[in-house]
């Protein structure tokens, strides 16, 4: 089965050129302004341009505006929109039907009761991406390299197509394949030498570490 790989809150050529070389199926930047993640639409616009026609390229926002959300869709053209706040599924609705863009929408886990909060949103967004809860007292909703307990997914409906995300890292991706199966991955700070700061040489690494998982596991 193939193994989507996101790698989010890009911000630099040289991460993305890495992102892209490693085999990226989506990138993704991160349109929250507290986050250190940040870019303007216009420079995502920019960035962006390099994945064409090879990876997806993903709008991250937090329970935004549609004038903001016009904004970054005119400048950036993403391929997705990854809503990553407290949106309901009638705002998800709405925003498929605005911009007639797939949604990956964001749920943070924790428990697997968790999991019955994915139920309004069955038909309505294209894909999720389950994240740990952020840790008390941070105020990004994402990006805080913070795992779950990903054996919380067992339990999941089959049909049910996701990425996981939350805590990521070269070390720990093979147990999380191993645990969870999932049919993508997404990870942020574990790709990073300091909070927004992509290394390059670590993007690299984690890619080598889910081709050694997969090799293991075929074998
Ligand atoms: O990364 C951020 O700064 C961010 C801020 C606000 C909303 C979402 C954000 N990230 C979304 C992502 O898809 C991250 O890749 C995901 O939360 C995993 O992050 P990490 O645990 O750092 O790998």
């Amino acid at each position: 089965m193939a193994l989507d790989i996101k790698i989010c809150g890009l911000k630099t050529d040289g991460a993305m050129a890495a992102a892209l070389a490693g085999g990226a199926s989506h990138v993704g930047f991160i349109f929250f302004a507290k986050s250190p993640r940040y870019v303007e639409p216009a420079e995502a616009g920019r960035l962006r341009e390099a994945a064409r026609g090879k990876a997806l390229a993903v709008a991250v926002t937090v329970d935004a505006s549609d004038a903001f959300l016009d904004e970054i869709v005119a400048k950036m053209q993403p391929d997705m929109l990854q809503l990553h706040g407290s949106e309901t599924s009638e705002r998800v609705a709405e925003v498929k039907a605005r911009y007639g863009l797939p949604v990956m929408k964001a749920l943070p886990l924790s428990e697997a009761a968790d999991l019955e909060r994915i139920k309004p949103f069955i038909g309505i967004a294209d894909r999720f991406l389950f994240d740990a809860k952020p840790p008390k007292g941070s105020e990004l909703p994402g990006g805080n390299g913070v795992a779950f307990d990903w054996r919380i997914l067992a339990g999941l409906d089959g049909g049910v197509d996701y990425m996981l995300s939350g805590g990521l890292n070269a070390a720990n991706i093979g147990d999380a394949l191993r645990l969870a199966n999932p049919p993508g991955i997404d990870i942020s700070s574990g790709v990073e030498s300091a909070p927004g700061v992509k290394g390059p040489a670590l993007i690299e690494q984690f890619f080598r570490a889910v081709r050694a998982a997969r090799d293991n596991r075929a074998a």
